[in-house]
């Protein structure tokens, strides 16, 4: 593998920082290696958008998305080595990689719609006039990626981004830094002309160099909502920045009053376990009514996820669950359940961790029902805390208590007690008899509290990938027949 990590002004580049390495947590071999962007290398990456924005945001909208079309033909041709290179570096089966592969594909075509539609030119005629609404981009971004999704989250900022005629500085996760390679490999092909996407890759001290930067105009983040709060921090006072934060969630699902268990099941493993828990939307609590039903939903949930599939990514037959990001992370989620024991928590099914040296979990439930002061924090993997009740107001008011606002759902068969749900619950999707992960890229994605900062990405990326600008527009100027008091023409 080369040693030029680095894309900057169209070139590829050694890095000149620290060494860091990307591991396959699956197998514990080393993936990627490479130098970390240097202060200095990040501030050319800078200059280098900034020197190719006023052409590329003069170009043409149809040129722009004929690059970026052309990006999504190479995505389909390429996808089989992507969703290979993301599964190794990540841990995800490859069934599940090959799907993100095909939501970057997706990507181009929703956001060329969505930038017609919610930043388009609307014009009105006024007397002697016409009003006009048009958008423009603001300049040079910093796109930041977190690992989960290496390719489709940061795509959902670029390529919004470049179709408004921004330019890019890409920071993709420490942990990811092959995908990001292979990606902006993918769009050099493609025909972006220098300095328009450029790639730094690196640790946080190459996401601090960037993010301080005194030219960048905003910055569009998916990550934690601890790094996603810092940034905020640092961008107070800023009103000249445009910043958008996409960040975690502690989710609840409310199952009550339903007949198809097994539907219900099915629900409740897709929220909380796909990608190995490893989704910003992923439930976290499942409140779980004190009725038979409720005892029988329980039961088979235990059965079910006690038989999870848990293995390497490119095993036959193909596992639910692959590897977490790393062994770390996956020792950590044990750390998490036995402070949730400490707390008072009964295991229903314990996770373990097959192997100190590997990233792989086994899927755990357990009980919180009774237990006060549980943190509320989100354990970003597959462990899922259980919360029975016998009041829906008072399970509904248990999921509100949280700092942030992702997703919700719940699991029921009449309509009423979900318009009931919908009316009290707060978050940025609520879904009924669904999976609460899975959204949707041709609707608005984000969150409200600690999830986000009212700038939804997804469909609406648009809104943050530009400002309005309105005018009023004549082509001769003439007297208007009745003047201003005081006037004298
Ligand atoms: N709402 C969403 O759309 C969404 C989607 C996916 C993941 N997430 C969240 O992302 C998290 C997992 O991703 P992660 O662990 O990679 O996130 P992270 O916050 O650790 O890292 C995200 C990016 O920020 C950079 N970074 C970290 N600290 C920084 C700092 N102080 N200054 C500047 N840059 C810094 C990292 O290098 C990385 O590129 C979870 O919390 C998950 O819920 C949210
Ligand atoms: O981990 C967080 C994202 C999870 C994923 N959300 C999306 O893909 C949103 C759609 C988009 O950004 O285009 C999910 O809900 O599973």
């Amino acid at each position: 593998m080369s040693s030029n990590v680095q894309f900057i002004n169209d070139q590829w580049l050694a890095g000149e920082g620290k060494t860091f390495k990307s591991i396959d947590p699956a197998r514990n071999e080393v993936v990627w290696s490479g130098e970390s962007a240097s202060e200095q290398q990040v501030d050319t990456a800078v200059m280098a958008a900034r020197a190719a924005f006023p052409e590329w945001s003069h170009t043409s909208f149809e040129d722009r998305l004929a690059i970026c079309k052309k990006f999504s033909e190479l995505l389909e041709q390429n996808k089989e080595r992507l969703a290979r290179v993301m599964a190794a570096e990540t841990g995800k089966p490859v069934w599940e990689t090959r799907t993100e592969v095909g939501a970057m594909i997706g990507k181009v075509g929703i956001s060329e719609r969505a930038y017609q539609e919610r930043t388009g030119t609307v014009e009105n005629e006024m007397p002697g006039a016409k009003a006009f609404i048009r958008h423009k981009p603001h300049g040079v971004v910093a796109v930041y990626g977190p690992y989960n999704f290496p390719g489709h989250l940061p795509n959902g900022h670029i390529v919004p981004a470049l179709i408004a005629g921004n330019t890019v500085v890409f920071k993709p996760s420490e942990l990811t830094p092959h995908v990001a390679q292979v990606t902006v490999e993918l769009w050099q092909e493609a025909g972006l002309p220098a300095g328009v996407l450029n790639l730094v890759q690196g640790e946080v001290e190459t996401g601090k160099a960037l993010s301080v930067h005194p030219q960048i105009d905003g910055l569009y983040f998916t990550g934690s909502s601890n790094t996603g709060h810092l940034l905020h921090k640092q961008f107070g006072g800023r009103p000249d920045k445009i910043l958008a934060l996409e960040m975690g969630g502690n989710n609840p699902l409310i199952v009550t009053n339903i007949t198809d268990v097994d539907a219900a099941v099915h629900n409740i493993v897709q929220s909380a376990f796909i990608t190995s828990g490893q989704r910003c939307t992923c439930a976290r609590k499942l409140f779980i009514e004190n009725t038979e039903m409720g005892g029988k939903v329980l039961d088979r949930l235990v059965e079910v996820t006690e038989n999870i599939l848990v293995d390497d990514y490119d095993a036959d037959p193909q596992p639910f669950m692959g590897a977490m990001i790393s062994a770390k992370a996956a020792s950590q989620m044990v750390d998490a359940q036995n402070e949730l024991v400490q707390l008072g928590g009964k295991p229903l099914v314990k996770l373990k961790q097959k192997d100190s040296n590997l990233g792989f979990v086994t899927p755990g439930i357990i009980d919180m029902s009774g237990v006060e002061h549980a943190p509320d924090e989100e354990y970003f993997g597959p462990m899922l805390k259980v919360y029975r009740f016998n009041d829906l107001d008072d399970a509904i008011a248990k999921a509100n208590d949280t700092r942030y606002g992702l997703s919700a759902g719940i699991l029921c068969d009449d309509e009423a007690t979900y318009r009931h749900f919908f009316k009290h619950i707060r978050a940025g999707i609520v879904n009924w008899n669904k999976p609460i992960t899975g959204a949707s890229s041709a609707a608005p994605f984000g969150g409200i509290g600690a999830s986000g900062n009212h700038r939804a990405s997804a469909y609406y990326a648009a809104d943050y990938c530009s400002y309005p600008v309105a005018s009023v527009e004549a082509d001769t100027q003439s007297l208007p027949e009745t003047l201003a008091p005081g006037l004298k023409f």
